[in-house]
């Protein structure tokens, strides 16, 4: 049974970083570091509402559940779309953290969020925290969070530039002086290039796969520039004509193929993002180089292909699909330290009793 968020969060110690992912919910505590790090999944039962898997198990129900039992993704291109969800989701991991003992009062809670979402979507994130016992609650854009778990120069006097491709949303943004100077979001990242896989197995081989299959096929073969080899991977699923089920083996010249609209979005929106920089914050990004986060800065030959468009430097942050979380947690750490990256996220306290 799912019990209030309140009765959880009270416990804790460290204080929490957590990066509310489209596809994954990472969480950073003080002095441990990432320690827990899951998808952000809850199989719900449709009749009585209830929670029966999250994370993991969740996810490994997708596609596969009975009708009764529904496998929801509550942050849907990185906002909140279902805020009951999230909170059973974060009241599952933050108990997993608990049994990992990490015991205190209230702790301090900074959560990373899509630069492009709302007020309202902020706040929602805000208050799941307070009702789970926060002491404090912040939010942080993510492209800044990205920007400080990749080590980069963020409160100094040079342009830095950062881009967070996730599962839903693709965040560019240019840092200086601790504030984001220059920034775009799209809805684009890594689902839509799974989607395009599954609309390619549909169009060209009559085979329906499901989203897992698409993802898992990304990531063995798919690339944004000729690989030194190329690869082949077997998709799985149903023929669309008989309904049997089929198997049909496909190069990654082909997968490359397939998604070039939405990478070739991804790779325009970083072009514009250049374009509209300051010419003196250029020059520094054109001696330091862009640096990719996020999931999808693992998508193969990336940083190659953008280096050949851009004609300058670019470089995957280590361990890409952390960067946001090690940011807030950071963060969490020293708040003074990060006033004005904080400012463009905000503060929400608890009403004192
Ligand atoms: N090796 C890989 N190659 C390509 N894509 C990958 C690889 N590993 C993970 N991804 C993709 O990265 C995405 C998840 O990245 P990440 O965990 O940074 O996103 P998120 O923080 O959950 O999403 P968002 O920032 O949109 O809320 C998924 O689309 C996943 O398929």
């Amino acid at each position: 049974m799912i019990r209030p968020l309140s009765a959880l969060f009270g416990l804790f110690s460290r204080d929490l970083g957590i990066d509310l992912g489209t596809a994954n919910t990472l969480v950073y505590v003080r002095g441990k570091g990432i320690v827990i790090s899951e998808p952000s999944v809850v199989a719900v039962d449709k009749k009585t509402r209830r929670a029966l898997a999250v994370g993991v198990e969740a996810k490994a129900m997708v596609g596969k559940t009975p009708e009764t039992i529904v496998a929801v993704r509550p942050l849907k291109d990185g906002v909140i779309a279902d805020f009951d969800t999230v909170e059973m989701m974060l009241h599952y991991f933050i108990r997993k953290v608990h049994v990992q003992r990490f015991m205190a009062p209230h702790p301090r809670v900074v959560i990373g969020i899509p630069s492009g979402v709302t007020e309202v979507e902020k706040r929602a994130a805000k208050d799941a925290a307070l009702s789970a016992g926060a002491r404090e609650a912040y939010t942080i854009e993510e492209p800044m969070a990205a920007a400080i778990g990749a080590g980069l120069p963020i409160n100094e006097a040079v342009g830095s530039m950062i881009v967070d491709i996730g599962g839903g949303t693709t965040e560019v943004a240019i840092i200086s002086l601790g504030g984001i100077v220059v920034n775009y979001s799209i809805r684009v990242a890594g689902d839509e290039i799974d989607d395009a896989i599954i609309q390619f197995a549909r169009r060209d081989h009559n085979l329906v796969i499901g989203e897992r299959t698409a993802e898992n096929a990304k990531i063995a073969a798919g690339s944004a520039y000729p690989l030194e080899e190329e690869r082949r991977v077997t998709l799985r699923g149903r023929d669309l004509l008989t309904g049997l089920p089929k198997a049909v083996e496909v190069s990654s010249v082909e997968i490359r193929d397939a998604i070039s609209g939405p990478v070739n979005t991804i790779i325009d929106l970083i072009k514009t993002c250049v374009e509209e920089t300051p010419p003196e914050l250029i020059a520094d990004i054109m001696e330091r180089g862009i640096v990719l986060a996020g999931g999808g800065a693992l998508l193969m030959g990336l940083d190659k292909r953008l280096q050949a468009e851009l004609r300058m430097p670019v470089y995957r942050a280590d361990d890409p699909l952390t960067c946001v979380a090690r940011g807030t947690g950071r963060v969490a750490e020293a708040l003074h330290l990060y006033q004005r990256a904080l400012a463009g996220g905000q503060e929400l306290r608890r009403p004192s009793r």
